[in-house]
């Protein structure tokens, strides 16, 4: 069996032609959406992601207003901007970058945002809509991976998913989605003994550990759903993710790629969460 590979490229068009058009009907009614997205330090990657979210903003006719900060600013300062962004009728999303320099509390700003304009869906009182299945705000990564699965026609309902990895930002809420679809699901770590015992019974698979050639081919059930969400470098520099796409793609029915897939997408849910937000405000304004 060849994977088909799932295009998170493609989808992720599709998906922005709707917000397009979404961000052009609210526009027209004195609503346009807008995002804030904070960047604090000088990290290479988070400037290129920051960089990709500004840009998608603009291209789907959506309001950003984008803060660079030196990597020395207080946290004090951090979180006077934000309670203004909360205040701020104009914005409807604010993002801040992650990772943020080790002197700023992160949690502590994740919680400074207020949670209608929490499109990044980080906050506990968003895990808890999460988790109580409440209207809320999806994290854009797991968020993402959901669309990508669906895209693939394979119903979720009573199949065994198998998610590696237990960050809050992406393992425990993609579980959770996984669970609010009816599949069974079970959450592999780096404490758990045998990772194959369990990925080889996993009808769907969902890599996030953020280290390279974590799931090979022996290791997938033939015919499995297998997302990639990993984001790493191989021994000659070229980004890839934590599955051993040659191998699996030998076994899986369908696969998305690094780069190309679930990254595109991060993006993507962003701006679906940040219409949602402003959506939303434009009902309680027009009320
Ligand atoms: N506040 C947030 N911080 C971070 C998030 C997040 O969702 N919110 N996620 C990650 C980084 N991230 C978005 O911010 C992100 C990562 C990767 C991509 C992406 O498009 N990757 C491309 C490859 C890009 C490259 O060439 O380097 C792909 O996979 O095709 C988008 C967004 C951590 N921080």
């Amino acid at each position: 069996m060849t994977a088909k590979v799932i295009d998170g490229n493609a989808l992720s068009k599709q998906l922005r032609a709707e917000v397009t058009t979404r961000a052009a009907a609210l526009t027209a009614r004195g609503h346009q959406p807008g995002l804030a997205v904070i960047l604090v330090g000088e990290d290479p990657a988070s400037a290129v992601y920051v960089r990709n979210k500004v840009k998608a903003c603009e291209d789907s006719g959506l309001l950003s207003v984008f803060d660079k900060y030196e990597a020395t600013l207080s946290e004090a300062a951090l979180l006077a901007r934000i309670a203004a962004l909360n205040a701020d009728p104009a914005i409807h999303g604010i993002l801040v970058q992650m990772p943020l320099p080790k002197h700023i509390d992160s949690g502590k700003v994740i919680e400074a945002i207020a949670t209608h304009k929490d499109v990044d869906g980080y906050s506990v009182l968003s895990a808890g809509e999460l988790m109580a299945g409440l209207p809320g705000f999806r994290p854009c990564t797991p968020y993402g991976c959901m669309k990508l699965i669906e895209s693939t026609g394979v119903s979720l309902k009573g199949k065994h998913a198998v998610v590696i990895g237990r960050s809050n930002t992406v393992g425990k809420p993609m579980a959770l989605l996984l669970l609010q679809a009816n599949a069974t699901v079970t959450v592999c770590h780096s404490g758990t003994p045998d990772l194959a015992y369990h990925t080889r019974q996993a009808d769907v698979v969902v890599a996030a550990v953020g280290r390279r050639n974590t799931l090979t081919g022996d290791m997938v059930k033939p015919g499995a759903v297998v997302i990639d969400v990993g984001i790493n470098r191989n021994d000659e520099g070229k980004l890839c993710g934590d599955v051993d796409f040659a191998s699996v793609s030998e076994v899986a029915s369908h696969l998305t790629p690094v780069p190309g897939g679930v990254g595109p997408m991060t993006i993507t849910m962003l701006l679906v969460n940040t219409v949602e937000a402003a959506e939303r405000a434009a009902t309680q304004a027009d009320a």
